[in-house]
């Protein structure tokens, strides 16, 4: 049956207002203030390419040089990844002690909950998802490499049973009564709590604290400073979420900073308005919910359930019924957030289409989210020290690493939107890469050149990977909603 959101029809005009694309020169001139305040005046973005919007070299680039570090404007952690990594739920640093890192591993892991799986350390996965191209660190010789060393056991594919350690000496990590040798020289940022109270957000500093508050977690938190009007339906969509996919949680994300920046523009607005503030909000509110908007409204976006590509497991003929059944969940997950934070001045945004929309773009525009972990640098810290250090060093670590196994260093891996780097098209054969330098240790995509790129040059990278027959790069890029036409695709077909 086919679903209905009343929303949708009762809102209609603002709904189609708001996925209509902002008139060109808006849009060049957020890019334009967005470029200028990642402090980037060496990158364009232009509206007029062949396939939409791109990223041009306003300078010359050299192979290997940094073009771009982009905040993201929406990101997550993957829900398993929560149990291995301690991150800032703002910026993804990771954060607390390396002791703190290690004992939490080893306590999850002991109550069977732990997420890692096979090989994971940031050298040897590219981690890859269905939401999009990978922020990769796989070695490429440009940039500093992580080596993967096979007498650890993680390249050999020879797994190394576990040896669990005492309970009381993973609570002893835990709560610092017991320090690893050389562990000072990792130690990441102390753990700021939620000020909300929800002990499911934790941040390297009250910067990022204040941040996500003021940009989503207010609305998100479930704690007992939430403004959601109901922290039991944010658990059950939360929950929803958790168990379906957690794209929901972003697409939550992007409704609560529209929500939250549109009643800041409206405070700001009445405080300077001298009329009467009633008559006056009639005619200003779409004005202001557009303006708090804009972020979503650049982006390039298209309705999830129909620009999702069909999965291999489903049979075409079901193709109907498959889409039908995408967009089910989406209603389901909407009226799950609605019940926890809907605002009636901001409607619309909790109709299917747009909720839809939000998806979609991500579906379309997502990198994956891959920071390294200190717990690796540790370990490999420890087998480089020269003779005696390392063989004293090891008489105390090596029982930490024999608990942890293979997988000792899980990266935190989850999703997200960046409004630059999202503008960057796909090429086979592309000039740039998404790849994580040994110092970039938070969320943030970092773009480097990988061949000199003369001035005036569309800057590409390649969303899938490019060095797979051209049958299979179609096959992934019909993920991303297009048919690849560059003169490699069209040489090898
Ligand atoms: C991440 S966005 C890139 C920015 C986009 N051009 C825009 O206007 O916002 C991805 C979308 O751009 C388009 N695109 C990117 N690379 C392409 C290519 N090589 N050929 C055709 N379309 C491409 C597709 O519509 C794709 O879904």
């Amino acid at each position: 049956m086919e679903v209905v959101c009343p929303i949708d029809e009762k809102r209609a005009p603002e709904i189609s207002a708001l996925l209509r694309p902002p008139p060109p020169r808006e849009i060049q001139d957020y890019f334009d203030r967005l470029l200028a305040s990642r402090e980037c005046c060496r990158l364009k973005v232009k509206q007029d390419g062949e396939h939409g919007k791109g990223v041009y070299a306003d300078v010359e680039f050299k192979e290997g040089e940094l073009l771009l570090r982009d905040q993201m404007l929406f990101g997550c952690q993957h829900p398993l990844n929560k149990i291995d990594c301690l991150v800032c739920s703002f910026c993804f640093r990771f954060i607390g002690t390396l002791e703190l890192q290690i004992g939490r591993r080893l306590f999850f892991q002991d109550l069977g909950l732990s997420s890692s799986h096979g090989c994971d350390t940031g050298a040897c996965s590219d981690v890859s998802n269905d939401h999009g191209a990978s922020d990769s660190s796989d070695g490429d010789d440009i940039m500093d490499e992580r080596s993967c060393d096979d007498s650890r056991g993680c390249a050999s594919g020879s797994k190394r049973a576990k040896v669990p350690l005492p309970k009381e000496i993973v609570e002893s990590l835990m709560n610092g009564e017991i320090v690893l040798p050389y562990s000072d020289k990792f130690s990441a940022p102390p753990v700021v709590p939620c000020a909300g109270g929800c002990q499911e957000a934790y941040y390297c500093s009250k910067a990022c604290a204040d941040a996500d508050w003021n940009s989503f977690h207010s609305l998100l938190c479930t704690g007992e400073k939430s403004e959601a009007f109901s922290a039991k339906a944010l658990l059950q969509f939360m929950q929803h979420a958790n168990e379906t996919n957690d794209i929901f949680i972003l697409a939550a994300k992007a409704i609560a900073y529209t929500i939250l920046r549109y009643r800041k523009s409206k405070a700001n607005f009445l405080t300077s308005c001298k009329e009467d503030a009633a008559r006056v909000m009639d005619k200003f509110h779409m004005p202001l919910l557009l303006e708090a908007w804009k972020p979503i409204s650049v982006g390039h976006k298209r309705r999830w359930w129909e620009c999702i590509a069909l999965p291999e497991d489903v049979d075409p003929s079901d193709e109907a019924g498959f889409r039908m059944e995408i967009k089910e969940l989406a209603f389901k997950s909407l009226q799950l957030l609605k019940a926890a934070i809907f605002d009636k001045e901001c409607e619309p945004l909790f109709s299917l289409d747009i909720y839809g929309h939000i998806i979609g773009m991500f579906e379309l525009n997502n990198l994956d989210l891959v920071v390294a972990s200190p717990v690796e640098d540790y370990f490999l810290y420890i087998d480089d020290l020269p003779s005696p250090e390392k063989e004293e060093a090891k008489k105390v670590s090596q029982p930490y690493l024999d608990a942890l196994g293979d997988e000792y260093a899980v990266s935190c891996e989850g999703t997200a939107f960046f409004p630059l780097q999202s503008c960057m098209n796909h090429s086979c054969h592309p000039n740039a890469k998404a790849f994580k330098r040994e110092k970039d240790r938070d969320g943030q995509a970092t773009i480097v050149a990988l061949k000199p790129i003369p001035k005036g040059e569309e800057v590409t990278i390649s969303y899938i990977d490019e060095d797979l027959p051209v049958e299979g790069r179609q096959v992934l890029l019909a993920d991303y909603g297009f048919t690849c036409k560059c003169s490699k695709c069209q040489q090898e077909s």
